[in-house]
């Protein structure tokens, strides 16, 4: 299994980049939109809010699902016993926000989500026509107005030794939504599972542009487009002691989008927010 790392900017991108998403739920973009400069400062920025006192005043919400949520409550893998190692910050147009932290945050969520946008139309446009009769609408019109759409940013403290045997700084997992655009975290460990089982590392070169598909979206093309399963693996030596940051956008449609006969996309995100323990 080899996930394709595709030039943006060149004339056949679409096509290489939608057959990478098709064959390995995974595509890695270079020659991008995003901005490498306000990665970095927002990396830097929330480390330094993760190391501090004042995410406790962000307690997450149940209900909205915003705001911090620490070690203890973080989440457990669907079909995984032990939690893992990693806090987070959900951040929402509506949702609350460190002040200082705002700014860059709903610059980045902007440009992520203008280019989620770009890259769905590219996936709607390259989906055989046998499979896309069977969208309810077109993807494009799923996300138009969407409230949903969520930026994670992510902190997986330095290993203590303490941690439980087997846990892992995130097991592995399908995302929940319709795709993510992850730029490469500021330290490796992000891992795809093959076909065969295998697991193989992401190509995660600093300054590049992860996307891969979620369970939405392999709902709603049949599978075409399939949610591959992937994980953080815990680093060893010199990696151990340090904190690494991630910082998914989960591309969200409207809550009464229709995914399949099975589901609507609200149905299905509270089925799996209960799952993960994060909602009662
Ligand atoms: O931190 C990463 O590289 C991946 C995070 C992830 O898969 C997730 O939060 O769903
Ligand atoms: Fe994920």
């Amino acid at each position: 299994m080899q996930v394709s790392v595709v030039d943006y900017r060149a004339p056949d991108a679409a096509e290489r980049f939608t057959r990478s998403l098709h064959e390995t739920g995974f595509g890695v973009l270079v020659n991008h939109p995003i901005p490498q400069p306000l990665v970095e400062k927002i990396y830097g920025d929330w480390l330094g809010f993760f190391n501090g006192d004042e995410k406790t005043g962000y307690a997450f919400s149940k209900e909205t699902q915003d705001g911090w949520f620490s070690t203890e409550i973080s989440e457990t893998a669907k079909g995984f016993t032990q939690k893992d190692i990693k806090e987070y910050f959900h951040i929402y147009p509506w949702g609350r926000i460190p002040p200082s932290l705002k700014d860059d945050a709903m610059q980045y969520y902007g440009l992520a989500n203008g280019l989620a946008a770009e890259l769905l139309s590219w996936v709607e446009k390259h989906t055989p026509a046998d499979i896309a009769k069977n969208y309810r609408e077109p993807l494009s019109h799923m996300i138009k107005d969407s409230s949903q759409t969520l930026l994670r940013v992510l902190r997986y403290p330095p290993l203590t030794g303490q941690e439980p045997a087997g846990s892992l700084r995130a097991a592995p997992h399908g995302d929940i939504n319709l795709l993510t655009i992850l730029p490469a975290a500021n330290e490796p460990g992000l891992q795809v599972q093959a076909k065969d089982g295998s697991w193989v590392d992401v190509p995660c070169d600093f300054g590049m542009l992860i996307i891969n598909i979620g369970d939405m979206l392999q709902e709603a093309s049949q599978g075409y487009y399939p949610s591959t399963i992937h994980r953080v693996v815990n680093p060893t030596g010199e990696g151990a002691k340090k904190s690494r940051i991630s910082l998914p956008l989960f591309l969200h449609p409207r809550n009464e989008v229709v995914l399949s006969d099975r589901y609507t996309a609200h149905a299905y995100l509270e089925e799996r927010l209960r799952e993960l323990g994060v909602k009662t």
